[in-house]
């Protein structure tokens, strides 16, 4: 079954602005697709639509196997549907700590206080942030409130994980690193994906599979580790960019060679190249 399958969704804001024309995707279980696109060309809308945040006038939307949005039938709204989002401002709330915020899902669904408390400290655990537990969310870094927003989404254990530019606050190092440690994580839970972003590496870095937004529909690019920008239009190609970069985590260094440990395998370098734990970029030639 796939996670979520979009069929000839058309989207027409009230002032008449037409940003999404016959979309058509496909995303398959545990699968992670990576969207670029130039700004405003409709990305952040099409994941409003499958979240339940914006309704098509025409199309269908089914994400787990449930039928969403159709073109007979009132949309479910965004509780009901298998599917969380992590937008680019973590969108916290100001006046829980990082425990309660997690918790927050699981609250809405009467989850009993043994089990949240375990199911709560299982997923900071998993975002490497358990220390910050009882921290107010107001105290946390960029990178630090963007886990937390993860943490929140995974506790729940949606089918689906929308991204919309989570990391396009912060700085490249850090980006690089988050993306590797969200990958892990998503890969760790089965969840699939879709994860918006402007930046062609982080894509790379994150996504099994790549897709483009252009003129109100999505283009599949198919697997990110087999894209050749020669058989594609140039202003596709020009987003791609760097999509070739990836970033990984070190994981040996010996006198002559390192190793890097980058979306799902192993790159061995020559040279020493940094130290275990370092996060790295690595451009991979065709
Ligand atoms: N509520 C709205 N009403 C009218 N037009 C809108 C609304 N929201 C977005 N738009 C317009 O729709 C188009 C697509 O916007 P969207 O935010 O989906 O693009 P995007 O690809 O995510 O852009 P960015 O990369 O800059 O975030 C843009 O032209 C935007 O100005």
């Amino acid at each position: 079954m796939n996670a979520i399958e979009v069929t000839n969704v058309h989207l027409t804001y009230p002032n008449g602005n037409r940003v999404l024309t016959g979309v058509d995707l496909e995303l398959a279980d545990g699968e992670i697709l990576g969207v670029l696109g130039a700004s405003g060309s409709g990305k952040s809308t099409l994941l409003r639509v499958i979240a339940g945040l914006q309704h098509p006038q025409r199309g269908t939307v089914t994400i787990a196997g449930k039928t969403t949005d159709d073109d007979d039938r009132r949309p479910t709204p965004p509780h009901l549907r298998d599917c969380t989002m992590v937008f680019q401002d973590a969108q916290l709330f100001p006046h829980r700590t990082v425990a309660d915020n997690v918790a927050y899902g699981l609250e809405a669904a009467k989850v009993p206080a043994v089990e949240r408390r375990r199911r709560v400290a299982d997923a900071l655990d998993m975002v490497q942030i358990s220390e910050l537990a009882d921290r107010a969310v107001t105290e946390l870094s960029g990178g630090q409130a963007q886990r937390v927003a993860l943490a929140r989404c995974l506790v729940i254990n949606p089918s689906v994980i929308l991204f919309d530019e989570p990391l396009s606050a912060l700085d490249r190092g850090l980006r690089q690193r988050l993306a590797v440690d969200i990958r892990r994580v998503v890969k760790e839970t089965g969840t699939s994906a879709i994860y918006v972003t402007h930046d062609p590496s982080e894509a790379s870095t994150l996504a099994d599979r790549i897709a483009v937004v252009e003129n109100g529909t999505v283009l599949d690019l198919g697997p990110s580790n087999q894209l050749d920008p020669s058989q594609l239009s140039d202003s596709v190609a020009s987003l791609l960019g760097d999509v070739g970069e990836v970033s990984g985590v070190v994981t040996a260094v010996t006198e002559d060679s390192t190793t890097v440990e980058v979306v799902d395998r192993y790159i061995v370098l020559a040279g020493r190249q940094g130290s275990v734990g370092d996060t790295v970029t690595v451009k991979l030639t065709r």
